[in-house]
């Protein structure tokens, strides 16, 4: 039997195994954990990406350097380059660093900033498409090595790109290839390369290999856009029931494992949304030019299957769905939900509602009453953490927000907590059920009781409202903050905004006097969570009146946009 290879000696929780891929059915390389990994821990931090950029027109938002948003957000107007006014700094340290390249893989900005110049004589713009400024930064790195070449030696881009790969002969053969022959046009001109044959060859295979390997590091939550591409990284294969996951902060990224991982296993992430229907999971994996093979495809489970097989459910204990017994449980009945015909339906649903379509505003509450609707099959199944009816929850809430009506955004956020997030996630450490968790706690601090004549207006449930009146909301949202805070660094890492956010939001309601000794109950369980008082007293004051307020989200669901006419005007 061969030995294993040794750790990669930068990053020594892993190791990368395996030969390049020469069949389309050959994953190629892999990664592999050098040693055992719980679930939640940092597997690698990656810190010199290739490709680390904001998301087009973002970057006049965004650091170009730590691609921070944090100074827009709060009002003060980036320092722009003043060569090519493309790229915008949040200070001095970070323009330096961008000039020389200073300390990452990525492209320097001296060479970047002559190619943007370019750009704004030829095309009389200051930013370019994504892909194209990336292939334009990996063609100047390819010049920065012949510049060294010059000098006597330096082919790191030449190497560490030729590594990459690229799946060239499938994108060919593929409808993408005209698009990809455009930007390769674009990408060399701006870079000042001659568009030869060659060159034009050369660039469309870079595209080719960032499209295989870059992330989007994207999140709206926090003002997060781009890509994000990094050769070690890049080699960690898919799987639509990963056991690791990615975050990203600035010019980071994180990996770490979901469940436990142990010592040489398999890394895997998801390159896509899992929690898609088969046929739709396929689709986006069109890109990467390989049939998946997990266990979720190959016997096509939905999501509860992969729910009640999953190592993590006990840990659940300690979460807003305690009862793990009750969890396995799964309400539906999986008669129906296997059989191929319900399937089916369950996919034409999903085009009828598109999740992934752009509503405009006007159109919202149409929309929803539209897709409730078809999600008819599905609510009549209980099967509330299949997509899309999972989705629609999610617009119920911002639609109910953007109204006011946040007691019915608590309603469904509460719901979600508990019978769909956990059924999508069985970790309870995972960002998304964190971000909800917070979501409730915002919509706690939002929300007024109406008061006579405007509870009549705008027609809230009165059941919510005695639920709401009867909870104690001030420890149900400090157990939400202790939750966020205790899971926040498994979820995502010390960085993630959202903990500097629960951090304070829990320093603000712990300052006050009334709060000194249910504080030192929620601290006693979120410490020990097995304390029988400390227990008890968390089950009564948030894990109940979670549970009595999302008992009212399914009549408000249908009240609201079964009938077609919106119950709340404002
Ligand atoms: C980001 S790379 C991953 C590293 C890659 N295996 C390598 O050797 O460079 C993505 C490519 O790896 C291959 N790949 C990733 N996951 C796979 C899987 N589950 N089954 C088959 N091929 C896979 C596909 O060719 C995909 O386009």
């Amino acid at each position: 039997m061969a030995s294993p290879s040794p750790p990669d000696h930068k990053y020594p929780g892993i190791r990368i195994e395996g030969k390049r891929s020469t069949s389309p059915s050959s994953p190629g390389r892999r990664m592999t954990a050098a040693r055992t990994f719980p679930p939640g821990a940092l597997i690698a931090t990656f810190t010199d990406p290739l490709v680390a950029i904001p998301a087009g027109p973002a970057a006049k938002h965004t650091c170009a350097r730590c691609l921070s948003t944090a100074a827009a957000a709060a009002g003060t107007t980036l320092k722009a380059c003043t060569g090519c006014r493309a790229v915008a700094y949040c200070g001095t340290a970070c323009q330096r660093a961008d000039w020389s390249g200073g300390g990452g893989g990525g492209a320097a900005h001296k060479a970047e900033c002559r190619a943007f110049k370019r750009v704004r004589s030829k095309v009389q713009q200051d930013w370019l498409p994504t892909p194209v400024r990336a292939l334009v930064q990996q063609l100047l790195r390819l010049d920065a090595d012949a510049d060294a070449d010059a000098g006597g030696g330096g082919d790191a881009a030449r190497e560490e790109l030729g590594r990459l790969e690229g799946n060239v002969a499938g994108f060919r053969a593929g409808r993408v290839w005209k698009d990809l022959e455009m930007q390769a046009l674009a990408g060399c001109t701006y870079a000042g390369w001659e568009t030869s044959e060659e060159n034009l060859r050369l660039a469309a295979e870079l595209l080719c290999k960032i499209q295989t390997n870059s992330f989007d590091r994207s999140d709206p939550d926090v003002g997060q856009t781009g890509t994000f591409l990094d050769s070690t990284l890049a080699m960690v294969n898919h799987s639509c029931v990963p056991n690791a996951i990615v975050a990203f902060s600035g010019r980071k990224a994180f990996l770490r494992a979901e469940e436990e991982i142990k010592e040489g296993d398999e890394i895997t992430i998801s390159y896509i949304d899992y929690t898609k229907p088969k046929i739709f999971r396929q689709h986006g994996l069109e890109l990467y030019h390989f049939e998946c093979t997990c266990p979720r495809c190959k016997d096509d489970l939905d999501v509860y299957q992969v729910f009640q097989r999953s190592p993590l459910i006990p840990l659940n204990s300690f979460s807003f769905v305690p009862n793990t017994k009750k969890l396995r449980k799964t309400p539906i009945d999986s008669k129906v939900a296997q059989d191929p015909a319900f399937r089916a339906q369950i996919e034409k649903i999903y085009v009828a509602c598109s999740p992934e379509a752009r509503v405009a505003p006007e159109q919202r509450f149409a929309n929803l009453c539209q897709q409730w609707q078809h999600c008819e099959p599905l609510v009549r199944e209980q099967m509330w953490a299949v997509e899309p009816l999972a989705n629609v929850f999610q617009q119920a809430i911002s639609y109910f927000t953007e109204q006011g009506n946040f007691l019915h955004a608590l309603a469904v956020e509460c719901f979600v907590a508990i019978r769909s997030d956990p059924y999508k996630y069985a970790a309870p450490f995972k960002q998304w059920r964190l971000k909800g968790l917070l979501m409730i706690a915002k919509t706690i601090t939002n929300t007024e009781l109406p008061t006579g004549q405007a509870q009549g207006q705008a027609q809230v449930h009165p059941g919510v409202v005695a639920a709401f009146e009867k909870a104690d909301l001030s420890s149900l949202y400090q157990a939400i903050l202790l939750m966020t805070l205790k899971y926040g660094e498994q979820a995502h890492s010390d960085e993630w905004s959202i903990l500097a956010e629960a951090k304070a939001m829990l320093e603000d309601i712990e300052s006050l006097d009334q709060r000194k000794e249910a504080s030192i109950i929620l601290h006693e369980w979120a410490d020990n969570p097995e304390h029988p008082l400390a227990q008890s007293f968390f089950r009564d004051r948030a894990v109940k009146p979670v549970e009595e307020l999302a008992g009212f989200a399914i009549e408000i669901m249908k009240a609201e946009f079964g009938s077609g006419k919106a119950l709340v005007r404002r």
